[in-house]
């Protein structure tokens, strides 16, 4: 069918460490030998990118003196800067590269509706999505979702003017960074088409949106893979049609939990397929019938699955598609899961493998039994 899985990680992402320019007001750069272990670091478990978080609050206990009661962001940009000469060059100058693409939108970047940037949720969602959350209640939760497959969850989400001015403003973004004589950075590595919205400032409304909204919604539905720990996202649209885009390959997504809303236009096709939720090892294993779940975009629906969830997006035939993907993640999930072997409480392969397993060993019982009875010895 759609052969082998590609694991999806997005360009490095250091947005939403400030603007760069925190290390010039230094005068003694050097990091300490010895930690102040009377300092009490930050967490970064926030932060997206290569490094770990836990690397960054070590560090911080090495900073010059004068730099310990910095604001977050500049001990975080200097130390990024510290860690980038260590990486191999080809991450150095995506690093690099970043930066100098984050000035440029400091620069030349003025946003055309303002109101998307800080959470309204009046004004985004629709009443019966706010409603469902705001009561927080397992009942209020289940009330407005539908699950037409196993652990893929569809419910009424945004308000039409909230996705026409989402839909504007991505024009207005690509129209500035065009009118600069530069590219847009790819959402992730296999979408072409589209934008990363934490670079151009929508960091913190998406993270109330994670944290507010789409958290307790995961402790709900997804406990098994760190959904009462989502800590980080990755927030960007992707494009689909004519010069663009038109379909997207099979893959998972680099996330415990991936939010999708279609945000319009008027399009044909487009259509996701789902095969199952796998672990690393048996990304590539055979999808069972029931498996199998097409999903038909509508713009201001919302789809939930788990970033495991073996997914596709058929050809958009006619039209231009946009949709809002947030990839939430949860820093504990994957330090747990470093330690883990067995994942059959959402991998439907260690799933089969554990039921097979059982039934194996009851069997074996089952014979042991029969033989025991049957020649009077204990076997
Ligand atoms: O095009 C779509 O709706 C799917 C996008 C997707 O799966 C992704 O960006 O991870
Ligand atoms: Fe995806």
């Amino acid at each position: 069918m759609d052969g082998a899985i590609e694991r999806r990680e997005e360009l490095i992402v250091v947005a939403s460490a400030g603007n760069g320019t925190a290390s010039s007001r230094f005068v003694d750069r050097r990091l300490r030998i010895s930690p102040n272990m009377e300092h009490r670091p930050e967490r970064y478990d926030d932060l997206t990118g290569e490094v770990e978080a836990a690397v960054f609050s070590s560090l911080e206990r090495h900073l010059p003196p004068t730099m310990l009661d910095f604001p977050r962001d500049a001990k975080f940009q200097y130390m990024m800067e510290v860690l980038s000469r260590y990486l191999p060059e080809g991450e150095r100058t995506k690093v690099q590269k970043h930066k100098e693409y984050r000035k440029l939108i400091i620069k030349e970047y003025k946003p055309l509706h303002r109101e998307l940037f800080s959470m309204n949720p009046a004004a985004f969602f629709l009443p019966s999505f706010f409603k469902a959350v705001s009561d927080n209640t397992e009942e209020s939760i289940r009330s407005i979702m539908s699950e037409p497959s196993p652990g893929i969850y569809t419910f009424p989400m945004l308000q039409p003017s909230f996705c026409q001015m989402l839909i504007e403003e991505v024009e207005h973004i690509e129209n500035t960074i065009r009118s600069c004589g530069t590219k847009i950075m790819k959402p992730n590595t296999m979408n072409k088409y589209g934008a990363v919205l934490d670079d151009f400032g929508f960091d913190a409304m998406l993270t109330k949106l994670m944290e507010d909204f789409l958290s307790p919604i995961s402790k709900v539905y997804y406990p098994d893979v760190g959904g009462t720990a989502l800590d980080s996202h990755h927030g960007f649209v992707v494009e689909y049609g004519n010069n663009r885009d038109l379909d997207l390959g099979f893959h998972v997504d680099d996330s415990e939990v991936t939010l999708n809303v279609c945000l319009g236009k008027q399009f044909i096709g487009g259509e996701l397929f789902f095969r199952g939720v796998r672990c690393d090892k048996h990304v590539n294993s055979d999808t069972s019938p029931e498996e199998i779940f097409d999903y038909n975009h509508v713009p201001g629906q919302a789809v939930l699955h788990r970033g495991r969830h073996r997914h596709g997006a058929r050809a958009t035939t006619a039209g231009h598609r946009i949709n809002l993907l947030l990839w939430c993640r949860s820093s504990t999930f994957r330090e747990l899961k470093k330690y883990q072997k067995d994942f059959s409480s959402w991998c439907g392969e260690c799933q089969r493998e554990k039921i097979e397993r059982q039934r194996q060993s009851i069997a074996a019982t089952k014979m042991q039994t029969f033989l025991r009875s049957s020649t009077g010895s204990v076997i």
